[in-house]
């Protein structure tokens, strides 16, 4: 598993051909024509990243209708030398499928990643009442899944373009309750050093607060405040080693070669236990972030070359 031919890479992603992680991997140019992996679960892709049977993985990170992926953010706060090198954005949506000549009448058994059945949920609830829901690996295992007669399935939550890969009958489209729905994901490698900044990038971060103290957790919003610095996203997750311990998984906007990012940085890591840095990278929907004056990295730079100034004496104290 491990040989590849010189110079190629290998990408891992939740197979089989046909996911929503395989569209968000068709995105990354510099996957086309390398080796794809297909793979049953997160663990095993993230797994192949460490062990370096794979260059890099494709997960699902973030959902607009339920929000965090928790498993990942539990998977990347926890597994070491892991870097989020790129941020996609997939579109979402599910039809109900069924072996050809079924009916929805009489669909008892539906096989769905856990994920698009909470999509999909209501519509089931209204169109099939006495369903009984099966877990699926992922969206295009369920389909699969139909044609395993030991798991008696009677029909599957899938992605829109199935029949391209499965002889199946498309029963019901349009099933989710929110046609808008989109999901992010990211992909990972192995610890490399950050890339340039690109004017509209992210910075990812788990961070743990300090014992018992009244007021952490502003204080540690105020680190990214003070500095201008936007947050996209802020989660908390249990530790996991007693009651009341979280983490918060944060996303940033911003590049940690950003002035006002790596100086919220700090501020950070001065005063959490736990820092994981998990990358800057380019913003998947490209929007720049906006910077006040104050935080812009010429703002920055003045203070600090003032401050030098002062120190060595060469500048007016009050410049
Ligand atoms: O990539 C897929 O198709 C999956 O099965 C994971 C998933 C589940 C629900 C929404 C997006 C991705």
């Amino acid at each position: 598993m491990n040989e590849r031919p010189a110079g190629s890479r290998r990408y891992s992603y939740l197979g089989p051909a046909g996911t929503f992680t395989e569209a968000a991997l068709k995105q990354v140019p510099e996957a086309v024509g390398e080796d794809w992996r297909p793979v049953a679960n997160l663990g095993e892709a993230l797994n192949d990243v460490v062990t370096g049977v794979s260059d890099a993985a494709m997960i699902a990170i973030e959902n607009s209708i339920d929000g965090g992926v928790t498993v990942a953010q539990d998977a990347l706060a926890t597994i070491p030398d892991l870097r989020i090198v790129g941020e996609y954005l997939v579109p979402v949506s599910f039809v109900l499928v069924a072996r050809p000549g079924a009916r929805l009448e009489d669909v008892e058994v539906v096989a769905a990643h856990p994920v698009a059945y909470g999509q999909c949920r209501a519509w089931l609830d209204g169109n099939a009442p006495g369903h009984r829901h099966l877990q699926a690996t992922s969206n295009v295992q369920a389909a699969a899944d139909l044609f395993d007669p030991e798991k008696g399935i009677d029909a599957a939550i899938a992605p829109p373009g199935i029949a391209d890969h499965y002889d199946v009958e498309v029963l019901a489209e349009g099933i989710a309750e929110n046609p808008d729905a989109e999901t992010r994901f990211v992909l990972v490698s192995r610890t490399v050093p950050v890339g340039e900044p690109t004017g509209a990038d992210k910075t990812s971060l788990i961070v743990e607060l300090p014992d018992d103290r009244a007021g952490a957790l502003l204080d540690l919003l105020e680190q990214f405040a003070t500095r201008g610095v936007n947050l996209t996203l802020l989660a908390s997750r249990p530790v996991g080693d007693r009651m009341g311990r979280y983490r918060f998984v944060i996303d940033a906007e911003g590049h940690v070669k950003d002035e006002r990012v790596a100086d919220a940085l700090l501020g950070v890591k001065r005063f959490s236990p736990n820092v994981v840095f998990l990358g800057s990278y380019p913003r998947a929907d490209r929007i720049a972030a906006s910077i006040r004056d104050a935080h812009d990295d010429g703002t920055f730079r003045d203070a600090r070359d003032w401050l030098r100034g002062v120190i060595e004496g060469t500048a007016d104290s009050e410049g």
